[in-house]
């Protein structure tokens, strides 16, 4: 045990939880990195499969690695029927993000390698896993729907494959490439919440899927990655009500409520991911006549800086750029587990790779010891 003064700060703000290679960020910089790679050349060049291979194998693949990696994912875009029913039984009211956690967590009972949780077991885990968690979302959509499940095309990128899948038609080449991107965006962010989650329960020397199922958990609340349907239910009710944005948020913030999509524990400047969404949100704002969604969050975003000095996070576009997709609202989330499961899982083979249970303080501040125990009958 250590003999060092304990220290406490709130959230674990600032705490240092262990060493990791994956990834970088300098949240004063604005500055975020997988594996040494900045993210802007990463979005401007990169593609979500090669990522996939930067952060489970530490390096960019070589052309043979890389085609290998994406046959691989295409050959486990399959569901055990199992599953499938499982998804069925599923109340059709259910949210898509409580679907994806427990269907993830049902995964695991058909999953071929389900004991083993060595590095390069834990590597195909993760490939099938990303693979998987795409169908989860895209075949619950479809079920809910009552629409017929959608075939995967195994020639198709995982973007396109996704996009397929969720609407029955090939997307288009600019549709593909705007999902492919916010892929990439938010495929790792260090310890954050859901990845810290995972974490604990990978060092438990439990299972992949069960620390998944954690991150999706952990994914959901609006704090976290539930932010971004946040965001786009406060852009639908202004657009509903006719309201002004600024006036709306304003409210907001007159009831000391927080505005979903601002803030970050990290940056303290602007989120590199926000530069890549803000632009994307703008143009397919002009492409499908509907810039109204940008200008509303640009007029919000602006608002809020210079009122709060608050910064936009990866949430905050995110949102119109999904619906401007043709996306469902509560899809949202479960998009972003879609990608952020190859950052989870890179981070429990990490993990593994050099594991000791992660198994912190309190600062007790309770009763003082000893409090006697008072029989019931004497009890106020
Ligand atoms: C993928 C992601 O997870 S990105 C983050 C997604 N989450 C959101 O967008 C939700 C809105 N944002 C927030 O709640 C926060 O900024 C978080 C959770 C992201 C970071 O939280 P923390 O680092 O704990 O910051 P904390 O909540 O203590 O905020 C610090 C101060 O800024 C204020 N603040 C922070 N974010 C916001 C916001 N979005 N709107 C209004 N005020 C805010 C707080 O009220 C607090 O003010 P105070 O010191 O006067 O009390
Ligand atoms: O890092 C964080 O705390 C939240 C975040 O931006 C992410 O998970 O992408």
């Amino acid at each position: 045990m250590s003999t060092t003064t304990p220290t406490y700060t709130k959230g674990l703000e600032d705490v240092i939880a262990g060493p990791s290679s994956i990834c970088y960020i300098d949240g004063d910089a604005g500055i975020l990195a997988y594996r040494g790679i900045d993210i802007h050349e990463l979005a401007d060049n990169s593609n979500f499969e090669e990522v996939c291979y930067l952060l489970w194998f530490g390096k960019l693949p070589n052309r043979t690695e890389l085609q290998e990696l994406k046959l691989n994912m295409a050959r486990e875009r399959k569901l055990d029927a199992s599953v499938i029913s499982i998804l069925r039984q599923a109340p059709k009211h259910a949210l898509p993000m409580d679907v994806l956690r427990t269907v993830v967590s049902a995964t695991a009972l058909w999953d071929p390698e389900e004991k083993n949780n060595d590095h390069d077991t834990n590597v195909r885990k993760a490939i099938r896993l990303t693979s998987q968690m795409a169908m989860i979302v895209t075949a619950y959509d479809r079920i809910r729907k009552g629409k017929p499940l959608v075939e995967p095309d195994r020639t198709l990128s995982h973007a396109a494959n996704f996009l397929l899948m969720l609407s029955g038609e090939v997307p288009s080449k600019s549709a593909e490439k705007a999902l492919d991107i916010a892929l990439i965006l938010q495929a790792d962010h260090e310890l954050n919440a859901s990845t810290f989650a995972a974490r604990v329960v990978a060092a438990t020397l439990s299972d992949m899927h069960s620390a998944v199922t954690a991150g999706i958990g952990a994914l959901k609340g609006p704090l976290h990655g539930g932010a971004n349907e946040a965001v786009f239910r406060i852009l639908d009710e202004i657009d509903k009500l006719g309201a002004d944005p600024v006036e709306y948020i304003k409210g907001m913030l007159a009831q000391k409520k927080k505005v979903p999509g601002f803030g970050h524990r990290v940056y303290t400047t602007e989120d590199p991911r926000a530069t890549h969404l803000r632009q994307m949100s703008r143009d397919l704002g002009y492409s499908s006549g509907q810039i109204k969604w940008f200008e509303n969050s640009r007029a919000i975003e602006e608002f809020i800086k210079s009122e709060k000095k608050l910064n936009a996070n990866v949430d905050f576009y995110s949102a119109s750029t999904y619906h401007m997709l043709g996306i469902d609202v509560d899809l949202f989330t479960p998009i972003f587990a879609v990608s952020r499961v190859s950052g989870w899982s890179a981070h429990v083979i990490e993990q593994l790779d050099d594991n000791r249970l992660i198994r912190p303080r309190a600062d007790y501040v309770g009763p003082k010891h000893p409090t006697a125990y008072t029989q019931m009958d004497q009890r106020a």
